[in-house]
């Protein structure tokens, strides 16, 4: 039997969830298709659990530093087995509110993958079929996999909250977000780590406070050894050596973290037959509103080639549903400005231009405010690490394209000057403001 609905979703991660409640709200009847749990890769394999686990690496920060500065504490170890059980429980949480809500919303969850049949027909391996007007593709994105001797003798993101125990001595391999973050909050609970990557740090983040980061995460203990491609592991799980292209080994290592970039989950299930355009990585073509190139199908979120970010996910979900539910017809949503946070130790946060971006596109109309500063904490303890705030602007007007932020603090001081950036934010308002004393926020109002 066929069943109707106005808006079908394929995945119940960030944008798919997003896309399915908003066209709920404004009165729609949504199919949502997920085989695997509520909320996809944020909440149960990236963002929260991942944000858990930096919190408890900063508290481990904390706790070293108290020592510094007269505490008398012995060292903090974590209880890894209760701290992980406290973690999931707290996600099968946000896993059991989503299930009420979508329940409460009257949206129709299908707990099994769905494959595309014609542009408004899907169909699950169980034999249920659905047809809608419009189809949304939110089926994310997984870890990239190398086709390399050896690769399945280390772990990929997904699998690094399931560990029994935290790794003692660890090679991240990769130099994106998902590699910095773990190197930074695996050291941060005590684990040796040597990050091992391909080319540089945090390509497309501003290089002066990428540089800055990559000091700090050295003093910290991380072993970094950049332009260094891994060909081969071998040995056993547990016992692991890494063979470079130049000749160089490195390990043993009783834990490998694959962090090598992710791939969209865009292939398998229909969209070939149908001719979705996909670029050569297959993300799946999309313009300024979620239009693929076949009518009524549309994708959102990791599939896509948009940043792969939770919010955006989001925002393009709502977006979505608001153009084609709510008959708005030019609703889209504004990414001239999205800001992002890597939870590395010390934080480090951008939105807008880099200085070597803006460089590319405005020439020497381009101003460039840094302000290198250690925060007070540290003072105090005697350390000399710098925190670096910069702030990119343009013309006479020196209106503001670009603010990067590395420091304690920079993880949430950054939203409110992202949105005054959006807003149209020039140099003279941040000398104008009156500043809150003292704080790592206020170093972005003290620039020259
Ligand atoms: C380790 C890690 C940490 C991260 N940290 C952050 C962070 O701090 N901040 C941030 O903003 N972003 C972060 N991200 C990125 C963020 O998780 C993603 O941008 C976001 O989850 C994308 O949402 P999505 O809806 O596109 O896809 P997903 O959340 O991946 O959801 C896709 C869903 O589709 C389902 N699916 C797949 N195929 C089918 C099918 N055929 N039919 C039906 N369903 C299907 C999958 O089971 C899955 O549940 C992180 C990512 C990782 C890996
Ligand atoms: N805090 C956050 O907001 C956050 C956290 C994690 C992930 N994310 C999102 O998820 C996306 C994916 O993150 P990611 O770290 O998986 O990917 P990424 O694209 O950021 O980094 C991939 C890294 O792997 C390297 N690499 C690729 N192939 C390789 C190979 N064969 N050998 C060695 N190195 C190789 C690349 O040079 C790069 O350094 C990010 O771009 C980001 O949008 C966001």
């Amino acid at each position: 039997m066929n069943e109707h609905f106005d808006l079908i979703v394929l995945g119940a991660g960030s944008g798919g969830l997003s896309a399915a409640q908003r066209g709920a709200r404004l009165g729609a009847r949504v199919a949502l298709f997920d085989p695997d749990v509520l909320g996809g890769t944020c909440v149960n394999r990236g963002c929260v659990p991942k944000k858990a686990m930096w919190f408890a690496a900063q508290i481990a920060d904390m706790h070293r530093l108290g020592r510094e500065i007269g505490f008398d504490a012995a060292p903090l170890r974590l209880d890894w087995a209760r701290f992980r059980a406290l973690r999931d429980q707290y996600i099968a949480g946000i896993r059991h509110r989503y299930a009420t809500r979508l329940d409460l919303a009257g949206i129709r969850v299908i707990e099994e993958a769905a494959r595309l049949v014609s542009n408004d027909t899907v169909v699950t391996a169980k034999g249920m079929q659905a047809s809608a007007p419009h189809i949304v593709i939110a089926t994310g994105a997984r870890p990239r996999l190398l086709d390399i001797p050896g690769f399945e003798l280390g772990i990929v993101s997904d699998q690094i909250f399931a560990l029994d125990a935290p790794p003692q001595h660890v090679a991240v391999i990769g130099g994106g977000y998902v590699a910095v973050e773990f190197a930074c909050v695996l050291n941060g609970l005590g684990c040796q780590v040597d990050l091992l990557v391909r080319e540089n740090l945090l390509t497309g983040f501003d290089l002066e406070l990428v540089e800055a980061l990559a000091v700090q995460m050295q003093a910290h203990g991380i072993r970094i050894v950049r332009n260094t491609q891994i060909k081969s592991a071998r040995g056993q799980p547990g016992k692991v050596t890494l063979d470079a292209t130049d000749g160089t080994e490195h390990g043993v290592y009783d834990s490998v973290l694959w962090a090598v970039g992710r791939v969209p989950n865009s292939e398998g299930f229909g969209l070939e037959a149908l001719g979705v355009e996909r670029d050569e990585h297959g993300h799946v073509l999309v313009d300024a509103y979620q239009n693929t190139n076949v009518p009524g199908l549309y994708a959102v979120g990791d599939v896509t080639d948009r940043k792969a970010l939770t919010p955006v996910a989001v925002a393009a979900g709502r977006a979505l549903a608001d153009r084609l539910i709510g008959n708005h017809p030019g609703v889209t949503f504004d990414d001239s400005a999205i800001p992002s946070v890597v939870f590395s130790e010390p934080p480090l946060g951008a939105v807008g231009l880099t200085e070597q971006q803006a460089r590319a596109r405005y020439g020497n109309a381009v101003n460039v405010h840094t302000g290198r500063y250690t925060p007070l904490l540290w003072m105090v303890a005697g350390r000399s690490e710098q925190s670096v705030v910069k702030l990119v602007s343009v013309g006479e007007a020196r209106k503001v394209v670009g603010i990067h932020v590395l420091g304690p603090g920079s993880d949430e001081l950054l939203q409110g000057f992202a949105v005054a950036m959006q807003k149209g934010l020039d140099w003279h308002d941040l000398k104008t403001a009156i500043a809150i004393h003292p704080t790592a926020a206020e170093e972005l109002l003290l620039l020259h």
